[in-house]
Formats: structure tokens, sequence, C-alpha cells
């Protein structure tokens, strides 16, 4: 599903109503009617409900909504921010039509209270917003914030913008966000996301073609979008499932690469060979089925190991770099040739990012998945993590166009950026993944996949996504403090059994 700013979901209703001939006010209605919808499934007390009411179409909705909740027999209260001489348009004429209704409006002033309402609908502003609020809304917002009731917003937590994932302002902290036609950049990316609750799009009617004019970019997976997963051909073999040689670990950190393998192995990789020192090869011994190849006699890599893992890679299919590998120069240069003296399709993770430079990523342009964390790709950038956190849709985008590469920006809404300018954003991370080990196993299930002859996209997608299904599924169990990199791996085959039942 696209993923608009304002200024795009704006443009998509202006077609939809000048070009297709759909009348706005059938669009505020449809709006209305899907919030209201979504307000009878909420399983919380409805005995007095406020519609907070702006001066905007957003408040227009607000007014809609009052209407349907009228006629259903609640009971309501509008409570108008502006004088009622400011709305125009369907805004005004859904005025015009409440004012008939039994309702009871309320000219807000600071002796409002909203602790007697079980519900509050915040449709003080929508796409419309400018700037911070300022005054009297700030105000009302704030009470809102305060009081008891479940709150829901109309398209977005009044304060936000649908624009930019930057808490800039007072804002309205939502229960529940009602999204109409499309999620904007506000309900995915965190930290305004946070403000969202739960959040549902609902359609009003604005036609796939409006959309597509706005030329979105930005795409959120879900279930319904993710690239279809292989079935098996009952007569196949190893040999059709590719070959990962995971290539990491140094002293200390042995069990990155060894995670990685395991997740390549159980992401269905035909064959995976961990690249493993000798003294640590007992690491390997929980694992059987993961092949080793044995660098004799050290704890890290240097040149003197390049040939002949080079020689051993040459008829294997995908490389995993980088987990744990280390940060010395003597690292880098084994690293460098490594990349230099190959033309697989490579997956770089962690020590193996630290390493990169100009020379390297031009090497790696076409052929190479890079799985940065926000640290990471600060890094990478030369730039600080704020500077990445302000603008990191941006900067991804630009980055995997610069470099042809498909870069996983990970977080808890990763982005996963490709050289043609798409983006995508994986926004079910759970907290259950943040800790070490998650990114080696994410690296080695995008090469896994690789080694499956998905793409490098479609790889990506589905690591992420798979991992984050796999997690939750984990966190309805376990406490999620406790669930261990391993046991994420171990219950993958849960994560593609639940995203498989959809396709
Ligand atoms: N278009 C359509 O067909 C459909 C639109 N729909 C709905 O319309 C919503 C968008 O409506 P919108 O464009 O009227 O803007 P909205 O969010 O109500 O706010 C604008 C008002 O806020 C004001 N204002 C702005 N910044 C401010 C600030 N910092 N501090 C204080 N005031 C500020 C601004 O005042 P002004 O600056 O112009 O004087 C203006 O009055 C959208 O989210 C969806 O809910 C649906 O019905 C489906 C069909
Ligand atoms: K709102």
């Amino acid at each position: 599903m696209e993923v608009l700013s304002s200024a795009q979901m704006m443009e998509a209703d202006r077609y939809t109503i000048e070009e297709i001939g759909i009348p706005s006010i059938v669009l505020m209605e449809n709006a209305a009617k899907g919030i209201f919808e979504e307000f009878l499934k909420c399983e919380v007390k409805k005995d007095k409900i406020a519609v907070v009411v702006g001066k905007g179409n957003n408040g227009g909705d607000g007014l809609a909504v009052a209407r349907h909740l009228i006629n259903n027999g609640f009971s309501v209260d509008v409570i108008l921010i502006y004088p009622p001489e400011d709305f125009k348009g369907d805004a005004k004429i859904n005025y015009d039509i409440l004012k008939k209704y039994p309702v009871k409006f309320i000219q807000y002033d600071e002796n409002v209270e909203f602790d007697s309402y079980d519900v509050i609908f915040d449709a003080i502003f929508g796409t419309g917003l400018g700037k911070a609020v300022k005054g009297v809304a700030e105000q009302v917002i704030e009470k809102i914030n305060f009081s008891r009731g479940f709150k829901i917003a109309v398209d977005i937590p009044s304060g936000l913008s649908g624009s930019s994932y930057e808490i800039f302002g007072k804002c309205v902290k939502a229960d529940l966000t009602v999204t109409l036609a499309r999620p904007k950049i506000v309900h995915v990316f965190y930290p305004a996301k946070k403000m969202c609750g739960e959040v549902v799009v609902k359609d009003i009617s604005i036609p796939d073609s409006a959309v597509s004019k706005v030329n979105p970019e930005l795409f959120m997976l879900n279930y319904e979008n993710l690239p279809l997963i292989y079935k098996r051909e009952p007569d196949s073999h190893k040999g059709n499932f590719g070959h990962n040689v995971v290539i990491g670990g140094s002293k200390g950190k042995m069990g990155a690469p060894v995670m990685a393998a395991y997740a390549s192995l159980m992401a269905g990789a035909g064959l995976t060979t961990c690249a493993i020192f000798e003294d640590y090869y007992y690491y390997l011994s929980r694992y059987p089925e993961v092949m080793a190849y044995i660098v004799q006699g050290k704890d890290f890599y240097t040149l003197n190991e390049v040939n002949a893992i080079v020689d051993f890679v040459q008829d294997k299919d995908v490389l995993t770099i980088g987990c744990g590998m280390g940060r010395n120069h003597q690292i880098k240069e084994f690293l460098a040739e490594l990349i230099d003296k190959t033309d697989h399709f490579t997956v770089i993770d962690a020590d193996g990012l630290f390493h990169l430079d100009e020379i390297l990523l031009e090497k790696l342009r076409y052929r190479a998945v890079l799985t940065p964390h926000i640290g990471e790709f600060a890094r990478l950038l030369g730039v600080s993590k704020d500077e990445v956190l302000k603008d990191r849709i941006n900067l991804a985008k630009e980055f995997a166009i610069k470099y042809g590469v498909v870069l996983v920006l990970k977080s808890a809404d990763t982005i996963i950026a490709t050289p043609d300018g798409l983006l995508f954003v994986v926004s079910n991370g759970v907290p259950a993944l943040a800790k070490g080990g998650s990114g080696d196993c994410l690296a080695g299930v995008i090469g896994g996949l690789i080694a499956q002859k998905y793409s490098l996209v479609d790889a990506a997608k589905i690591g992420c996504f798979v991992m984050n299904v796999t997690a939750s599924l984990l966190m309805e169990e376990k406490n999620e403090k406790c669930i261990k990199t391993t046991e994420v791996i171990e219950n993958l085959y849960r994560g593609f059994n639940k995203i498989e039942a959809y396709q």
C-alpha cells in the first residue's frame, strides 16, 4: 500500500474531485461513515461522546461523524474550537445540516472540560496543518490528552503533519487513528507513529488511478503485497535452492556468523557454509546442517586467507559478509580484496559495513544488499545519528540510487531503499528484536533467500517481514525481553507459515 505525504493526498483528493468527478462532499460522507464503522468496533464505554472540531475539512469530517452518531442513538456534544462563521465549503454544509439535529454545540472556552466523555473524536486538524499548533487549539489538545476518554483521531492526530514523522509541537495522543484512503508518513514512522495508536485505513472512493497520479514512491509492506514465496516442486533438490557462504566472525564475536548461517539454513537455502576459524569450529556443533569452511590458526581475517576463500566461493551463489567480522585494518584489506575478486550477490552487515568506502561501494553496484542500523548508516554517510534520524527516508533513497544497492535501514520502522528510487517501509517491527544477534539473523535470512533466487529487493522484503512476524508470534507466548535470536531463527517456520497462509 502506498504511503503518501499530505501534499500527495491532497493532490489525489483534487484529482478525484476535479478530474474524476466524485463530489468532495461524497468523499467526506464516505470518510465519516468509515470512521463511524470503526468507532462501532471499539469495545469501550460509549455513553457520552465528544466530537472536537476545527474549522477545516477535518472538522467537516467530524461534523458528519457526529450526525452518524446521533442517527444511531449516541449522545453527542460537538465542541467547536473556532467560531462557526469560519466554516467553509463541505464543513459548512455539514455544519448547517447538523444544526438541525438534536446535538449540543459547545463553543470551546477554558472552562470546557473533557473528562466526562467516554469517547473523544479529534477532528481539529488533518492534512491541512501547516506548522506547530499554537493558541487555543494547543490548549484543547493538552486537555484532550489529560482526559480519561478513548481518543479517536480523524485522519491524523491533531498537531502532527501527515508529511513528517517528527513531533514538532503539541499533538493528540490517540488510541485509534482512522485515516482516509491511504496511510500517510505520520502513521508508519516513529516517533509520530506512537501518537497514532492503532491505525486503520478506510477507503473513501479515491480510486487507485488518482493515487498513482501523484507518483508514490513509498510503500508499506503488508501481508497482501509481500512478494510471493515459492512453493517447492516435488522433484526439487538442494541444488535448486542455492548455496550461501557466510564469512564473518572474529575473536569474541564468533557467534554472529554462526547465527547468520543458521538463519540462512532456516530461510531455506539449499546449502549454507559458514567460514569459521579452526579453534572455534565447536560453535557450529549445534548446527550440523551448516557446512564449515575451516580457516586455519586464526581469529580474524587477513589478506593471507583471501585467495583460498575466493577459490572456494567460485561456484557458490551468495556471500553474506561482515557479521562479527571485526574492524582492524587487516580485516579491511581482506574484505576489499574479497569484494574485488568476486562478483557474487553479496549481503553486507555489521563490521562489513564499517569497512566500506566509495571504491568498495562502486564494486558492489547492482549486486549487494547492505543492512545497516541507524548508527552504521550514519557512519557510512559520515553524518551524525541525529541527522540520519531526521531525514532517514530521503537519505536512504539517495544512498540506494547513488550506489546502486538495496539498502535495508534497520529500526522499528525499517526502510528498504532500491537502486531505482523506490522505498518500502516494514513497520511491523517489535521490541523483542531490539537485541544483539537480530542483525546477524536478518543478514542470514536475506542471504538464504537470495540463494533461492529471490531478487535482492524481494529477499530484503521477505527477510525483514518474516523476522518481525516470527518475533511477534513469540511475543504472544513469551516475555518480549526474553526472546533469543536463536529462538527467532528456530521459529522462522512459523513466520513463513503465517505469511504463506495469506498468499
Ligand atoms: N479534500 C478532500 O476532499 C477531503 C478531505 N478530507 C478531510 O479533510 C482534511 C484536510 O482538510 P483541510 O485541507 O481543510 O485541512 P484541515 O486539516 O482541516 O486543517 C486546516 C485548517 O486548519 C487551520 N490551520 C492550519 N495550520 C494551523 C496551525 N498551525 N494552527 C492553527 N490552525 C491551523 C487552517 O486555517 P488557515 O490557516 O487556513 O486559516 C485550516 O482552517 C483531511 O485530513 C481529511 O480529514 C476528507 O473529508 C476526505 C475528502
Ligand atoms: K485530527
